[in-house]
Parts: structure tokens; sequence; C-alpha cells
């Protein structure tokens, strides 16, 4: 049997085949919004164990690079009788302490699991399986996209079907839930649904997702028929308890997903109302799982989970709290250049994969959305209809940028989601760990690109929280695109069939012989269109605007503050241009500033230093380390303060609001915030 502790050799990568097995999962999810309108599902999250705050059987934290290193062991087998195709396949070891068949898991699921390309379980499953199935409580923590959603998922069913649960789980028509699961968005909700549904089904057991914005009728059905377990988010779960419609008398698990977010959003009374209706709490199993939790979460988890809970933490007091597989980016830009910027971000590092944009605001995702080519918004004032009709359409490939609020921040596990731009620093450090982690999931890579302006934001702060050290980069300039895009290009041009050569020739050997240019010249600007790049722009290193250049001032002596800095070029440049300058920022040093002014007045800056003494203007090459601002401002809700109160305009998107806040986590009220 396996023990807690996790070994270096477990294998955690997503193969093709899996890939391709995801896909079918996510046409389920797909067919179950078609068929319901409303219902859905999928995944979640941790690791180090220990029992409550003593750090037990565990592996060193700092193993967890390795125990999730990617073995993704790839065998290409020819198949003569498929007519050469390749075949990959996943190759677990068969001493492979985390193999499935190590544990308690029976055979259906077993089967399933193969089915769907899980050969052995990641770290943090195979850390908590045997815990949750012998009965205990759990917090468990690890980074994002390392699988905590089976890690509750697999147990809690084998604990319903084969373990302690089985004797007292109600059976039959009509029968009431063994099982709770409450989550902070509908989008989850649906996810986490198609994982119990479909590994579920194999044991004979049946789920259901509730959620706000869904019509009651099909999910009153259901839960008339009867199921064994409930997914949803607490408004619409509470909405059916004091209906009636759900009895949670015969419950044996809880499970808090993603707790720590469902207590910011201002779930918190409610949340209590529903863990509170169980009446005799040695009897249920209470589960917590989140990719970052808080110390306020962790405080409130002794109000939930009995006292010989145990601890699973992946993460634990690591430096890096955010994703390792993803690589972690800023770049600086302004408000006015990021329509225009983000379209060669992704063409620079999305590797041709999805994109996943994130604002701030509601308004905002939507009104990039309609700026950039081929892209949708989700966020929460679209309606929930329409929002499982987009993300149904990013998921099947239907477009490939996604901009969104956090209601996509959290739990969403989308095949190839290759990018992540953040378009702005968010204000809590978590928000940052999730929005990144929706790329880099299952031992894949991926990269997370945020946008900041330097002047204004406090990356230290993320950096030092987060544990990241951030790559600093510029806007992409044309050579760089080139690079990226000219691999396409080519593919593109050489896919097209000869068959077209005879007819278009002719029409080729004139625009050679009239055009001036050789025929590489011709051959290059033809690869530059296949790919829709046709206006080389050049970017400004500090604001990325298009034709703006970066040029760096110093004075011979320390520049304190951006009016120096400014004062120091009146003396020698023009007003008027000098009042055009963008973006102006002190070096980190302390000896200069830079700025960008327009491409056309750049002379005119270069030459009036000559009217200036001790003054030295030039080009930025590339952009120096700035001075950052220092960020206090309070976390919006109850992270870092605490767990008690909260602002008002606590925003959420299940769709209800009223109720001032209370307890812990920050209040609600105020409508939605998504
Ligand atoms: N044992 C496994 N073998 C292969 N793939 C797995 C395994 N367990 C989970 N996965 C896949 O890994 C991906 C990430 O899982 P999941 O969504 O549960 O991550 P998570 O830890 O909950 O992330 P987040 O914190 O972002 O919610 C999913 O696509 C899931 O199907």
């Amino acid at each position: 049997m396996p023990s807690l502790s996790i070994t270096n050799d477990a294998v955690s990568m997503e193969s093709p085949k899996q890939k391709s097995l995801k896909k079918k999962k996510e046409k389920l999810q797909n067919d179950i919004v078609m068929e319901e309108e409303s219902a859905k599902k999928s995944s979640k999250k941790r690791k180090k164990f220990s029992d409550d705050d003593e750090e037990t059987k565990s592996g060193t934290s700092s193993d967890e690079g390795s125990r999730m290193k990617v073995k993704k062991e790839k065998k290409k087998k020819k198949s003569k009788v498929e007519d050469d195709e390749e075949v990959e396949a996943v190759v677990v070891k068969k001493d492979d302490p985390n193999a499935v068949s190590n544990f308690r898991i029976s055979e259906p699921l077993k089967m399933k699991l193969k089915e769907n390309g899980i050969e052995a379980l990641f770290p943090i499953q195979a850390m908590t399986f045997n815990t949750i199935l012998d009965g205990a409580d759990l917090v468990g923590r690890a980074r994002t996209g390392q699988g905590k959603t089976l890690a509750f998922v697999l147990p809690i069913l084998e604990s319903l079907t084969n373990g302690p649960a089985k004797s007292v789980r109600k059976t039959g028509y009509g029968r009431v839930p063994s099982v709770l699961v409450l989550l902070p968005t509908r989008e989850l909700a649906n996810q986490v649904y198609a994982d119990f549904e479909l590994y579920g089904s194999s044991l004979g057991l049946a789920a259901c997702a509730v959620y706000g914005g869904a019509p009651y009728g099909p999910q009153e059905n259901k839960l008339r028929r009867g199921v064994d377990i409930v997914i949803g988010t607490p408004g619409r779960i509470k909405d059916h308890i004091e209906k009636g419609n759900i009895d949670l008398s015969h419950l044996k698990f809880r499970v808090l997903d993603e707790a720590d977010e469902m207590l910011r959003m201002g779930f918190v009374d409610d949340v209590e109302l529903i863990l509170g209706k169980v009446q005799d709490v040695t009897k249920v199993q209470t589960l917590l799982f989140s990719a970052t939790l808080p110390s306020w979460v962790k405080q409130i988890s002794t109000k939930f989970l009995k006292a010989d809970k145990k601890t699973a933490d992946l993460v634990g007091n690591e430096k890096m709290k955010a994703s390792t597989n993803v690589r972690h980016i800023i770049l600086p830009c302004n408000h006015t250049a990021m329509a225009q910027l983000i379209p060669d971000i992704i063409r620079c590092y999305s590797s041709g994969g999805r994109t996943i944009i994130f604002a701030e605001k509601k308004e905002s995702a939507s009104e990039l959305a309609g700026l950039l080519p081929g892209a949708r918004a989700l966020h929460g004032d679209i309606q929930q209809s329409q929002r499982e009709v987009t993300l149904k359409a990013f998921r099947s490939g239907k477009f490939m940028t996604l901009v969104a609020t956090n209601v996509a921040a959290r739990g969403l596990d989308i095949n190839d989601v290759q990018l992540i731009i953040q378009c702005e620093p968010p204000r809590d450090v978590e928000a940052y760990i999730h929005r990144s982690g929706r790329t880099g999931r299952a031992g894949n890579t991926g990269v997370a690109v945020m946008l900041y302006d330097p002047r204004r934001s406090n990356i230290a702060k993320i950096e030092r929280e987060a544990g990241i050290k951030f790559e600093h980069v510029s806007a992409p300039q044309p050579d760089e695109i080139a690079k990226a895009m000219g691999g396409d290009a080519a593919s593109m041009i050489t896919e097209v069939s000869d068959s077209v050569i005879p007819a278009f020739k002719s029409a080729a050997e004139e625009l050679l012989k009239n055009s001036g240019l050789s025929a590489v010249e011709l051959l290059a600007k033809a690869l530059a269109k296949a790919v829709g790049y046709t206006d080389v722009k050049k970017r400004s290193l500090l604001t990325s605007m298009e034709n703006y250049v970066t040029l760096i001032l110093e004075g011979g002596k320390p520049m304190f503050t951006p009016s120096f800095a400014f004062g120091t070029l009146r003396r020698f440049v023009p007003e008027d241009k000098v009042d055009a300058v963008q973006g102006l920022a002190l070096t980190a040093d302390g000896q200069g500033a830079v700025f960008d002014v327009p491409a056309k007045d750049l002379d005119v800056f270069l030459n009036s230093q000559k009217n200036a003494v001790n003054v030295s203007l030039k080009i930025a090459k590339e952009l120096p380390s700035l001075q950052q601002r220092e960020d206090n401002r309070p976390s919006r809700y109850g992270g870092g303060r605490g767990f008690s109160g909260g602002r008002n305009g606590g925003f959420r998107f299940g769709g209800r609001s009223g109720g001032g806040g209370r307890g812990f986590g920050g209040g609600r009220g105020g409508g939605k915030r998504w």
C-alpha cells in the first residue's frame, strides 16, 4: 500500500492520449449544457501531511518540483495494422508507488481512470487518498493544476460504494444526498460536477449541479428523483434547502472547494447556514481544498473541521506559491496601448494555443473583447446561458481568446490554455496565483504575462507574497514577432497544394518582374500576409505605445521625484514637447528618469541637449529597473486583515445580493462583483 508520503516518482503528465480523452470529457461537459441548459463540472486541489499543526509523514515540500516533474514517458509505437499510425501511450512504471493499482480503488473506477489516461495518482491525490477513505477530515493545498479535484472525488466515490460511507448511504429513488460540494462559481460547479458524473457513473452514483442563474425546474426534478452528490454555489444551495429540495440529514461528506474565495466573496452566512444544517457533525467528514489558504482561512477551518483533522499542504512554507510550471513575465504598458499590444503578445507567447485575458472590471472585459479580433467576454453581467455557451465554445476551440473577469480565475481547467494575460496587477496575491494557474496544468508548461504601469503598480508586493521572481520584458518588437510567427507562416505556405502553382505562376512572374523586389523579399511579404502581420509597428519600451520612443535622462545627480525630472527637461526642451512626454518614471538607482516621446519629436529632444549642461539624454536600448510604488492598500476582502468583517460592495457572481457581511472573510451586499 502506498504511504502518505510523496515519492519522487510521481508520474504527472498530460499525454496526447490524455488530451484527446480530456476533449471527450469536455464534450461531455458541453453535452450537459445542451441537455439541461444549466449543468456541468470538473476539478480541484492540495499537499504536506500533518496532524493538524504537527507535521508528520510527508517528504519535504521542497521536493515538489521533482515530485510533480512531468515524466510523460511517451512510447511511439508503429502499428502496422493501423497503417503506420503513431500511437502514443503514457507508460507508468510498474513499481510506481502512486500507480492507481496501488490504491484501494475498485475495478470499475480503475477502468474509468485508465480510459481517461490516468494510470497514476498525482502527489496530492496519493497523499490524501487513504486519509479521506479512512474517514478523517482534511485541509488540502497544492499549487494550481495539480489535481486537487480528483484528490477528493476518488476517495469520496470509493467511500460511498466500498468504504465506510457505504452502509449508511441512502439508495433508491428519491434518496437524499450523501455528499455536498460547495464552491464559489457556477463554471466551477459544472466542472466538478462533470468529474463526479464521469467517475461516479461507473459506480452507479448520480450527481447534480445547482447554481444561480439557471432555472430551478431541472435542478428540482433531479433532486426529487434522488442524487448521491450535490455540487453547487452557496446561494442556490441555500435556496434549495429552504424550499425543502435538499435534505442534508444523511450527509456523509461536506467539501469546501476554493474555500478562501467562497468566504471572501461574502458567502460566509450562507456557508455557515448550510454547514449548520448537519445535526451530528461527528458523522460527517469535512474536506477543505484550495491552492491558496490565507491564515484567516486556516483559522476558520477549525470551526468547520474536526479537531483531529489532517492537513496535506504541498505548498507549505515554500517561497514560491504560484505554479512552478509557468513562466511569470511582466511587461510595462499603459492603458491606451493595451488593445494594440495584446495581439502581439498573443502572437509571441501563445504557441498557437488558447489565451485567457483577465480584466479587473466587467466593462473592461467586454470592451477589450470587442477590440480584439475573435475574442469573447465572460463575466458576471452576462446571462448564465450565454456564459455556458461561451465557455463551451472556448473549450471546443471555436475561438481562442477569452477575456474574463475573476469569474474565470478559480479552478477552471481548460485544455491547451498556453497563455494568461493580466491587464493589470490584481489587488490580491491569491488572484494572481489562481489566474496564472489557468495555464501550466497537469505538468504542462505555460506563460503568464502581466501588464503593469511602472508608476502605479506594486509588483514587489506580488513578488514578495507569491514568491515569484518576475521576468521583465518589453513590448514585442517586429523582429521578435516575425520570429515567433515565421514558422507558422512557412508551414501555411508549404501546406498549400502544388496544384495551385500553374494557376498563379504567371501572376507571380509578373509580380517579380514589376515589383522591384527580389524573390526572397516578395516571399517575406507573402509570409507576413499569410499570418496577417502586414503593418510593422515599433513600440516604446516603457508604455508599449506605437510610434513612441523611450528615452533615458540623467542629470549628474540623484533624481528624487518625477517633478524634478520634468523640471530638468524644461530647462532645455520646448514646453509643448515636454507636455507630450508619456509615462515618466524614475530609475531604481535614483540617478535618472525614463519616459516616452512621440517618434516625430525624437530629434527635437536629442538635439536640444546641447543647450543643457551636465545632462544626458539617450534612446533606451532596454528598460532599466524602475522605482516601484510601495502599496499598503489593504486587500479587498478578509485576507491579511484577519477574518472579521469586510467591506461592503462585496460582489459575487452567484447572482444574489443583500445582507451585510458578518463573520469572516468580508461581507456581502452590493450585488455582483464580476
Ligand atoms: N492523476 C492524474 N493523472 C493525470 N492527469 C490528472 C490526474 N489528476 C488530475 N489530472 C488532470 O490534471 C488537471 C488539473 O487538475 P485539477 O483541475 O483538479 O487541478 P487543481 O489542483 O484543482 O487546480 P486549481 O487549483 O487551478 O483548481 C485536470 O485536467 C485533471 O484531469
